[in-house]
């Protein structure tokens, strides 16, 4: 999507006054939105708060030099567009500031043409660049399903697997946390399976009166209470059980002679149907623990084993979650008619910190809010619910001080491991030398991710 110069923010870091006053006077006249720096120091301040498209960087600054400040600043935004203004001249400098990643360079005295041209230059490049990265994202996945958003590895390999499941009309199993996303899977098998267009029928089998439950997916014929039956109308579509093991033992029975016999009888009824659907089973409870407590039926979960799908739970795949908030964002300012079109470096940093017990389901929800609360276009991080870095957390059961500390010690180190796992950088921030961070880790017995 193409910005419009207002949209377009610029950090200009000079420490000259004069000259960096110019530049910025300049460049709000020309629509754009500009951010001043005076030193290395401070540019590096400003980009750690906020994400720029583009850094006009001196080279000579007071506390160090322009090119290894544009270093610094693409580690924490790579696509950030840097033009560095060196002393006419000097060819070294400008040789330097290409090799260091600088998308161009300009000479002092800056002329304002000059300026404008190769601003307009760097922002064509860059839309390019950036619509580039998405096609190549968007062309490495062969197996992509329209509805289901994240490119890691996890999720490449889980793609695979749907693929090849879903041309064979086998039943499934699919086994994830709550929030996964299992019912957007067995949507996407079925919508790649041979009779996508057949019908895709799905019922929870929670919190329900046995009858009522039996009826909807077996059918009753009982007079006054009549009911087709999911499993009988879907002829040969997809039928959605999802979390199958709260069906009760009796009724678990019902479905293995529904899957073995390929045939099943409505209740209050005299005669039996054939069941020709593709069932896809979803469980969030481990089915084999079931089985040894006696509260699933060991026959059918041989069955529903056999072919079985584990949906690895969110914070095993970080790295969906830059992909997945671009997706909320659209769908819930689009939903909420607010302007929000993206995250700040930060909150991405931040999200992906964050412990995800309820996984893609919370994420979205955590998203919406965040449009909600969001004053511009870009979502910051006191946009995003303030219990998800654990600072709801609950209060220790004690009064007890010491115990309290340690509780509060325990939340805190666990936080700043979460959002930095490499321990010494985790030590640097908590300005803990590294063997005493190891040494809390032991005594709170804080769990690693
Ligand atoms: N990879 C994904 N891409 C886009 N949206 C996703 C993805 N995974 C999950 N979602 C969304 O997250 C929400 C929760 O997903 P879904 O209802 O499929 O999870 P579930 O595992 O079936 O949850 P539950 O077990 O609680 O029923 C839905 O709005 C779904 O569209």
């Amino acid at each position: 999507m193409t910005q419009t110069a207002a949209q377009r923010q610029i950090l200009v870091v000079e420490d000259e006054d004069i000259i960096r006053n110019t530049l910025a006077e300049f460049l709000e006249g020309e629509g754009f939105d500009v951010t001043q720096a005076a030193s290395v120091t401070e540019g590096l301040n400003k980009a750690r708060e906020q994400d720029y498209q583009v850094a006009i960087c001196d080279i000579q600054l007071p506390d160090g030099d322009g090119i290894k400040l544009m270093r610094q600043m693409h580690k924490l935004n790579p696509s950030l567009f840097v033009l560095i203004i060196t002393a006419y001249g000097t060819v070294e400098s400008a040789v330097d500031a290409f090799k260091g990643g600088a998308f161009d360079y300009l000479t002092k005295p800056v002329i304002f043409d000059d300026l404008s041209n190769k601003l307009k230059r760097v922002f064509e490049y860059r839309d390019l660049y950036l619509e580039n990265q998405k096609l190549r994202r968007e062309l490495e996945q062969p197996h992509r399903f329209d509805q289901i958003v994240g490119s890691s590895e996890p999720l490449k390999a889980l793609q695979d697997s749907i693929a090849k499941i879903s041309v064979t009309n086998s039943n499934v199993l699919l086994v994830g946390e709550s929030g996964t996303g299992k019912e957007l899977f067995a949507r996407a098998i079925h919508s790649a399976g041979p009779m996508k267009d057949e019908k895709f029928l799905a019922v929870n089998c929670g919190a329900r009166p046995v009858e009522l439950l039996e009826a909807e997916i077996f059918g009753s014929d009982a007079p006054g209470a009549s009911q087709p039956g999911i499993l009988r109308i879907s002829a040969s579509g997809t039928v959605f059980l999802d979390e199958v093991a709260r069906l009760p033992m009796g009724t678990q029975l019902k479905l293995l002679r529904a899957i073995e016999y390929e045939e099943s009888m409505p209740s209050g009824g005299s005669e039996t149907y054939q069941v020709n659907c593709r069932i896809i089973t979803s469980t969030s409870e481990d089915l084999l623990r079931l089985v040894g407590e006696q509260n699933f039926q060991e026959d059918l979960f041989y069955r529903l084993d056999g072919v079985k799908i584990r949906i690895p739970p969110l914070r095993e795949r970080l790295d969906d979650i830059p992909e997945l908030v671009d997706h909320f964002i659209a769908k819930h300012s689009k939903a909420l008619r607010k302007r929000a079109v993206s995250a700040t470096s930060e909150t991405i940093r931040l999200l992906m910190a964050a412990q995800w017990k309820g996984n893609v389901r919370q994420l979205d929800n955590a998203i919406e809010r965040a449009v909600i609360m969001c004053d511009g276009t870009t979502i910051e991080p006191h946009d995003l619910p303030p219990d998800l870095l654990g600072m709801g957390q609950p209060l220790p059961d004690t009064d007890d001080l010491r115990s309290a500390l340690r509780h509060y010690e325990r939340l805190h180190i666990s936080r700043v491991l979460r959002q930095w796992p490499d321990k010494r950088e985790a030590a640097k921030r908590l300005k803990l030398g590294l063997s005493s961070l190891y040494r809390k880790i032991e005594e709170l017995s804080i769990e690693l991710g």
